[in-house]
């Protein structure tokens, strides 16, 4: 039992899909909780732009329009921001730690791109700002990785850690729904961010990516060197194609340590129809970390949503109230790794990745195509694993799908350019790449 047995008061920032979800929780298991503390977990003041959003909530607190209050108010220990935005939230997180308020956050977005910021400033003042619900919802994995794993050298990881492009593409293609209809369908759901363009451009992955490459590897958070493509370029002939040659596509988010750096991207890919993360459906997310000691272990649950995002924010919640009292050189680190022995090593180009690839490529539909094009890949070293070609009587041009063993992407790159410049080429080649997800 903790010698401070006074309620850590709580401030919210944003009363929406997640703040309420964070209300509903802690007031359904109160009990459960402050059996788990030794002290309650009590909400005192919510900052809300439209307070009717709340009607129907039994909220015990104030409620503020203005931010600021919350952040001001001397009776707040601990400031949740569920509001999301990388302006005003920094600004009022910076303002928290540097009145000494601990922070909890849900900011993918924000961490990405102003951490290093941030988790300074919390250092300097001796504050936690925690951040589980920023990553995969409900799935503990920034615990799994920062403590979980921390005896590992951590070898990758690769995740499906949007559930709303996640939610789209299930629904698209195993259902048969619009693009538009599974997206209006996920942010009615609460699972889209508030612009959705960041979860189906691979923005919101590439946010989550670059915070678990952070902590798995202990380098500073680095947003502007991750690769990001969405799942927009995708068509139902893809996923077929992929179908007959063994593979799922999924969008994924992939961090690996190399020798020389590391590879920070996002983008569809295609894994084995076989492989567990295949079978990751609808609003889920699911993590696989590949490490020297562990082995992979695979990490799976709600990736969105209001109460699997406040499991989360809660469990964050009690983190710092078990350990606000604890000296600060005595918590976890924030990016798992001590503040000043962070590693410098670069992100690399992606010209400089290596992977398996598929390849569509819209050719006039007649003999000699394929030829040309086994010429082109074979200057560049590149072989083809496999090959599918349909027939189409009369029509003037056809879809040759390639998969092609593993190669560097700059050198495919270059391939592709001179593929296009084909004459009998009519279109862009769609390029994906392919994962086998092996040990190692
Ligand atoms: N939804 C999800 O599944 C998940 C979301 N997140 C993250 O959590 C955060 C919140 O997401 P979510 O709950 O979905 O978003 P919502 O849009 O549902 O809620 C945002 C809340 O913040 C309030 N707000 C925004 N700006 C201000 C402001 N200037 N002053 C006062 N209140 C403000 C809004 O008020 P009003 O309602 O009046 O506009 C609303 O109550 C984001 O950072 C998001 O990325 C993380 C994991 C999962
Ligand atoms: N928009 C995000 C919310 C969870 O971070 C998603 O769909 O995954």
């Amino acid at each position: 039992m903790s010698t401070d047995s006074r309620p850590v008061r709580v401030g919210i920032l944003g009363m929406g899909t997640v703040g309420q979800g964070t209300v509903r929780v802690l007031l359904r298991n109160a009990e459960e909780i402050t059996r788990r503390v030794g002290r309650d977990l009590r909400v005192v003041h919510a900052a809300v732009r439209s307070p009717q959003r709340l009607q129907g909530l039994d909220f015990p607190g104030r409620v503020s329009v203005d931010p600021w209050a919350v952040v001001r108010d001397s009776e707040v220990d601990v400031l949740v921001e569920v509001m999301g935005g990388t302006g005003l939230a920094r600004e009022l997180i910076l303002a928290a730690i540097d009145s000494g308020k601990h922070v909890v956050t849900a900011n993918k977005a924000l961490l990405a791109e102003h951490g290093n910021e941030i988790f300074a400033a919390a250092q300097r003042r001796g504050v936690m700002v925690a951040f589980e619900a920023a990553v995969a919802g409900a799935i503990p994995i920034i615990k799994a990785i920062r403590e979980g794993l921390a005896g590992n050298r951590i070898h990758w990881l690769a995740g499906i850690i949007n559930g709303t492009s996640n939610y789209i593409l299930t629904q698209m293609f195993r259902e048969g729904w619009s693009f538009a209809e599974a997206l209006a369908k996920a942010q009615e759901l609460g699972y889209a961010e508030a612009d959705p363009a960041l979860d189906v451009d691979g923005g919101d992955a590439a946010h989550k990516i670059t915070l678990m490459a952070s902590i798995a590897f202990g380098i500073p958070v680095d947003f502007a060197h991750c690769h990001v493509e969405g799942i927009r370029s995708l068509q139902g002939e893809d996923v077929h194609y992929a179908a007959e040659l063994g593979y799922r596509i999924k969008l994924l988010g992939i961090a690996r340590r190399r020798d020389d750096g590391v590879e920070l991207r996002v983008h569809p890919t295609l894994i084995p129809q076989d492989h567990l993360l295949a079978h990751v459906e609808g609003p889920f997310n699911a993590v696989l970390a590949d490490s020297d000691a562990a082995g992979q272990s695979l990490y799976y649950g709600r990736g969105a949503g209001g109460d699997p995002t406040a499991s989360a924010v809660v469990a964050d919640l009690v983190d710092v109230a078990r350990t606000m009292t604890a000296d600060p050189s005595n918590r976890v680190p924030h990016l798992a790794f001590q503040a000043d022995a962070l590693s410098p090593l670069p992100l690399l180009p992606m010209a400089e990745v290596e992977s398996a690839y598929y390849l569509r490529i819209q050719a006039e539909n007649r003999a000699g195509v394929l030829a040309q094009l086994a010429t082109i890949l074979a200057e560049y070293q590149i072989s083809i694993e496999a090959l599918v070609q349909r027939e189409r009587p009369g029509a003037a041009s056809v879809p040759i799908v390639l998969l092609l063993h593993r190669c560097r992407e700059g050198d495919l790159e270059q391939a592709i350019a001179r593929i296009e410049a084909l004459p009998v080429v009519t279109a862009a080649v769609l390029r994906l790449r392919v994962e086998s997800l092996d040990e190692g």
